[in-house]
Order: C-alpha cells, then sequence, then structure tokens
C-alpha cells in the first residue's frame, strides 16, 4: 500500500476479531441456482483465501464481466476489503467477487478474514488524503461497528 513496513499489523494490533471458516459448496444440479456466495464485498480489511482444484471464485471487473480466480497450486489469494478501501480512500478497491458452483465437483476453501474490532475508529490515512494535490476524501470518519452501509452512503 506504500506504508511503512508493518503498519496494518500495529493499526490493527488486536487480533480477537479474526476467523478462518473452512468452506464447503455442493456440486451445481440442474435444478437449482448455481450461486454458491452471490455477489458481494468482504466488510473486514483483508480476506486470504485457499482454494481447492475446482473453481468457481469470480472476481467483477470494470467493465460487469466476471473474471475467474482460477485455483493455482500453492497460491493464495488475497482480497481487499472494504476497510482497505476506506484507509486507502479508494485508491485499493474492495472487490465484488462471487463463488458459482460446479457441476458434479465440491469445492473447498479456506477463509481467514483479517478482521477490525468494532470500536476501531476508520478514515481515509492522510498518506491517501491528506497531501496538496490528493485525491479529496471520499469518505467520512466512522466507527467498525457502524456497518457498510455508513461507509456505502458516505
Ligand atoms: O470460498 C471462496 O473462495 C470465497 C469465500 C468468500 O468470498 C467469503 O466467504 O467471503
Ligand atoms: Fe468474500
Amino acid at each position: 500500500m506504500g506504508l511503512p513496513r508493518g503498519f496494518l499489523a500495529v493499526y490493527n494490533a488486536d487480533r480477537n476479531f479474526d476467523f478462518l471458516t473452512p468452506l464447503r459448496y455442493f456440486p451445481a444440479t440442474s435444478a437449482e441456482e448455481t450461486n454458491g456466495i452471490c455477489a458481494h464485498e468482504d466488510g473486514n480489511l483483508i480476506t486470504f483465501v485457499l482454494q481447492d482444484g475446482v473453481g468457481g471464485l469470480e472476481v467483477l471487473d470494470g467493465g460487469g464481466g466476471w473474471i475467474p480466480a482460477d485455483p493455482v497450486e500453492g497460491s493464495i489469494i488475497v482480497n481487499i476489503g472494504d476497510i482497505v478501501q476506506v484507509l486507502s480512500n479508494k485508491r485499493f478497491k474492495s472487490a465484488t467477487h462471487r463463488v458459482v458452483r460446479k457441476p458434479a465437483a465440491h469445492r473447498h476453501s479456506l477463509a481467514f478474514f483479517f478482521n477490525l474490532h468494532g470500536d476501531k475508529w476508520i478514515e481515509p490515512l492522510p498518506e491517501f488524503a491528506g497531501n496538496v494535490g490528493e485525491a479529496p476524501r471520499q469518505w467520512r470518519s466512522l466507527k467498525r461497528n457502524q456497518g457498510r452501509a455508513r461507509l456505502k452512503e458516505a
């Protein structure tokens, strides 16, 4: 992010709100909706995802199309969440993504959510909004537990 090394570990030193979740997606059938998880943005700082070889995770591109995040053995997907979007004054966009189930295959993934304490104060960092010539602030300040709706409307 162009910030001093270790910035996020200091900004967000409380590890009590992180969680790690194993996910299993059943095979798609012709009789039902094929979405495993519908389009969303993660409301946290950063999510790390390990996925098996089945595939199905997709990221929305600027033109409204979906780009498959095809499995690459030994890799971890790093997903930017809403809070990094606010801290960076939208220089880093919270990625819209979804999971589409595949026919005839169970998919497994492991997602680690790097989260923030609900009372943590969030606002664009001066590194992204405070300097002459920088983009004006796109978000007002808020506490984490004031929710995503406030982030969006700001
Ligand atoms: O299973 C995946 O690959 C992604 C899961 C996800 O987007 C989420 O749990 O927020
Ligand atoms: Fe997600």
